[in-house]
């Protein structure tokens, strides 16, 4: 954060708009665009007009407008193999893609294909390999697009890949394609919002009637019970070696409960109620401007006893066949099915509430994505415990996590 000092008076006009008068001091965190920047005065935050500040100590030295994508760190970290190998090491999540891809055989027959992201050209490749469309692009923004190249070659698909480096966003396809495949799909379902990529992609370039590979996404919760991370992060300070830590219990709350735990392993016998799917996403009619909030219901009526110590979440992406009738395949990132690299993801509540059969958890999930952060977002859960008389324990609550800023 830099400071800087204003120039004039600013009368805030929209509720994320922070006012201030001249001579006031204030702290810029970021700056997603040249006119607006994200700022803070005595603790509150919101935009402010940039042309209105001028910056105090080192003036002139103009510190370089903070892209809110981060897509040069986003795009950096996709250029090493790190990440590459782990999602060609989920073997869940690539057999999946290849089962579409084999699955449709017949029907890729002269099909142009958009593999968006293509990293190392995994999909593309398979499209190559195990059907006969007539032409694949393979977009991938990163460094890595020219090793996709060389993969393209030494695997005699250069006559159906073309191995396009760039955001899907900005280049240029020769014409429409029939089929936009995509893996694109993060913790919580959108958190890297890659999908906006993908709905872009998906109005520029898919023609009329084309197929969206996946063609639905759903996001799933459940109430759920963690003994061992509760036990490993706030029981622990109870009597460590004999002693009374427990004023640090604070303190562990707040470092270890505020934001979601990723690449949670919750066992199937951890919830406390049968799953549901809170959210649905239709990749044909969503739109980008629905990434900004979205939010799902749920009723858990309480199957098994426990302690209610949070949420866990994860999704499953739908691939429609191309042939109409033809049987659509699923991937599935829950308890019951085969791991995959995302594993599932848990929200901890502040206090752990025992929960008995014959109670219900009702409440709402929001997403809410961050306005200055474009990747990032935030998960509000609010729920109510019903129909549990006999129980003394808090009976709703609501807890905001940030995902990651
Ligand atoms: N998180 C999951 N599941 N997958 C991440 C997969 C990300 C891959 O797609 C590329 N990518 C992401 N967004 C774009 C874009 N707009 N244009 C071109 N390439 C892109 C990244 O560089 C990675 O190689």
């Amino acid at each position: 954060p830099r400071h800087y000092v204003a120039s004039y008076n600013f009368i805030a006009s929209g509720s994320d708009q922070l006012g201030f008068t001249s001579g006031d001091a204030l702290l810029v965190h970021a700056k997603p665009s040249s006119e607006w920047w994200w700022a803070e005065l005595r603790g509150v935050k919101g935009y402010v007009p940039a042309s209105y500040l001028c910056q105090t100590g080192d003036a002139g030295e103009e510190d370089e407008i903070e892209d809110p994508w981060q897509d040069e760190e986003y795009f950096g970290s996709y250029s090493t193999l790190r990440l590459h190998l782990e999602m060609l090491s989920d073997r869940s999540r690539t057999e999946t893609y290849r089962r579409v891809v084999v699955s449709n055989r017949a029907s890729l027959r002269n099909k142009a294909v958009m593999d968006l992201g293509c990293g190392t050209g995994i999909i593309s490749l398979f499209c190559a390999q195990l059907a006969q469309p007539s032409v694949v692009y393979a977009v991938e923004a990163s460094a890595m697009a020219e090793y996709t190249r060389q993969l393209v070659r030494q695997n005699g698909c250069e006559e159906v890949i073309r191995v396009l480096q760039g955001r899907g966003e900005d280049i240029q396809l020769p014409g429409k394609v029939d089929v936009l495949v995509s893996e694109w799909m993060g913790n919580c379902l959108v958190f890297e919002f890659m999908v906006e990529s993908v709905l872009s992609a998906r109005d520029r370039w898919l023609r009329e009637g084309g197929v969206m590979w996946p063609s639905s996404a759903a996001l799933a919760l459940a109430p759920c019970q963690a003994h061992d991370y509760f036990a490993e992060k706030m029981a622990f300070w109870e009597r460590p070696y004999g002693l009374d830590f427990t004023p640090l219990q604070p303190l562990a709350q707040q470092e270890f409960f505020t934001k979601p735990k990723f690449s949670h392993v919750m066992e199937p016998s951890d919830c406390l109620a049968s799953p549901r799917h809170v959210i649905s996403l239709n990749m044909y009619t969503l739109q980008i401007k629905d990434l900004e909030e979205i939010t799902g219901q749920f009723d858990f009526p309480v199957e098994t006893s426990g302690t209610f110590h949070g949420f866990t979440a994860w999704f499953a992406v739908y691939f429609e066949s191309l042939d109409a009738g033809g049987t659509t395949v699923e991937l599935n990132t829950g308890p019951n099915s085969e791991p995959t690299h995302w594993k599932q993801t848990l929200f901890m509540l502040d206090q752990p509430v025992s929960l008995n059969t014959g109670s219900s958890v009702t409440g709402t999930i929001v997403l809410r994505r961050n306005p200055v952060w474009r990747r990032h977002m935030s998960v509000t859960l609010s729920w109510n415990i019903s129909g549990d008389a006999d129980n003394w324990c808090p009976q709703s609550g609501t807890k905001t996590f940030p995902m990651w800023r």
